[in-house]
């Protein structure tokens, strides 16, 4: 969410927060605990939050929400007015059309006082200027944002269906229809907005059990969240803003209702905070449009495929063209690109690699006869992480290093200018705050490598020949850890 702004009437922040209060509780089997209240954080730059009036002891039910009073394609009326089974949509492009209906019926829908309390705005990256995205500078979470495919997905699935159904879907802005391109474009806005509302927003309602967040992330959709069954807009517990392991409380799913759970004793004053998972920063920035410091644990660093390819000295990563990956490929062992966590100290260098980068490079420094000899006999390599693996690495995270312009120090520096200013005036908004959180994301990615890169200088500057070392380069024991095959 960008700013205060808010479905229809930016003004009465409070108000809306009232009446929202007051439809909910009037619903059938709603319950709100009075030791709750709707605060306005948006001198922290957070929008709408839940705060304990008083004290609040572990396992107390904050609230209940009847499954039918979510927000979703099997509650709408929508459902029982077309001739197509939603279901076909998939759980995303079915939630967004769904909305779009809900939103357009304005004040006849049975949501509409849940509508004004949704933000209209957002800082998730959909909606970042190419200028910028270029303060992400080298981040590989530019690549992951996905715009165009979400736009082609909703040309394709939710167009058709609005322009063939004038009745249920009115066109807004005194627009005479959504053809055209006037009409394409305010089209794509409303499922834009839809789509990020979902994706900031919304639970899995039947399986909250997959809700992790998987590679392969292309627009609002996953292929593993394509399967799951149902989304759902769920009033009030989408009110609860996260903070990493601040987390307080947790959305039980019972059969007919869902219920929001304290399960930690939250002191009167302090925010209720929900679990929105171990987010790295960037990817925070992207699904929900913030950042603070106690995600900075989470940060990652993305090598691509690419780039390892060609430290690698490959031409290209071209599976006709390099055998060698086909054997990965072929087992579902290659990906696009490996995130690498922040080194931890407790962990040898290798145990910190993901299993699968750690056989991609034993499969990239494979001498051409081991290479021949694999393909033969048609298995990947036992994944070592040895002096040429770790050089491998080494070089790669050199090169994407060098896709960042700043240093960490100017980094810094801009970070310190920007926090006096929000000391001074207030909480930054537009471009400024989004600078901001930049600086945020470029900084904890480039910790990353550079704590990766010391532990790998470590590593290969100790252990020539055949030395074991601390970190872990040479040590047999482990790699069978990694050994996929
Ligand atoms: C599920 S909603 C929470 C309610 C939201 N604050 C509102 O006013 O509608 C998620 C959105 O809240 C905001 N948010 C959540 N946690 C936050 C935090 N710790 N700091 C700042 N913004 C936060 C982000 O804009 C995020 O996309």
């Amino acid at each position: 969410m960008s700013s205060s702004t808010h479905f229809f009437n930016s003004d009465h922040f409070q108000r809306q927060s009232d009446e929202f209060a007051s439809w909910l509780v009037s619903l059938p089997g709603v319950m709100v605990n009075y030791k709750i209240r709707i605060a306005d954080l948006r001198a922290n730059a957070a929008g709408r939050g839940v705060v304990a009036q008083t004290d609040i002891v572990e396992g107390e039910e904050l609230f209940t929400i009847p499954r039918d009073c979510v927000l979703s394609t099997h509650n709408s009326k929508l459902r029982g007015l077309l001739s197509h089974d939603l279901e076909e949509l998939g759980p995303w492009l079915s939630l967004m059309l769904v909305m779009i209906y809900e939103y357009l019926q304005g004040a006849n829908s049975a949501w509409a006082p849940y509508f004004k309390v949704l933000p209209q705005d957002f800082d998730t990256l959909m909606f970042w200027s190419p200028s910028e995205l270029q303060e992400l500078q080298g981040s590989a979470v530019v690549e992951k944002i996905g715009k165009e495919g979400a736009e082609a997905s909703i040309l394709e699935g939710i167009a058709p269906i609005v322009r063939s159904h004038p009745s249920l879907f009115p066109p807004i802005d005194g627009l005479a229809s959504y053809d055209g391109d006037a009409g394409t474009q305010a089209l794509l806005n409303l499922a834009h907005t839809m789509g990020s509302l979902i994706m900031a927003y919304a639970f899995d309602i039947e399986k909250p059990e997959n809700e992790e967040e998987e590679d392969g992330e292309d627009g609002y959709m996953t292929d593993d969240e394509e399967e799951q069954s149902s989304k759902g807009m769920v009033p009030l517990a989408d009110m609860l803003n996260a903070d990493a392991d601040r987390n307080n409380a947790r959305l039980f799913q019972e059969e007919t209702s869902l219920v929001m759970k304290a399960i930690k004793n939250i002191r009167a004053g302090e925010e209720i905070f929900n679990d929105y998972g171990e987010i790295p920063r960037a990817d925070l920035l992207r699904r929900y449009g913030y950042v603070t410091n106690n995600y900075a644990p989470f940060d990652v660093i993305e090598i691509s495929l690419d780039l390892l390819c060609s430290c690698a000295g490959l031409r290209d990563s071209d599976l006709e063209n390099q055998p060698r990956l086909r054997l990965l490929y072929d087992r579902d062992l290659l990906d696009d690109g490996y995130d690498i966590p922040r080194p931890s100290q407790d962990h040898t260098l290798a145990d910190n690699l993901p299993e699968e980068l750690v056989l991609l490079l034993t499969t990239l420094t494979l001498s051409p006869e081991q290479s021949a000899d694999q393909q033969q006999k048609q298995k990947p390599p036992r994944p070592n992480f040895n002096r040429a693996e770790a050089t491998l690495l080494r070089d790669a995270i050199q090169r994407n290093y060098g896709r960042y312009s700043t240093t960490i120090a100017q980094d810094q520096e801009l970070l310190a200018q920007l926090n006096h200013s929000e000391a001074s005036s207030g909480p930054l908004a537009g471009s400024a705050r989004r600078l901001k959180m930049a600086i945020q994301v470029r900084i904890g990615e480039k910790e990353v490598m550079e704590h990766l890169g010391s532990r790998l200088r470590e590593l290969l500057g100790t252990s020539s020949s055949s030395k074991r070392t601390a970190s872990g380069a040479g040590d047999d024991s482990r790699r069978t850890k990694a050994q996929r095959t």
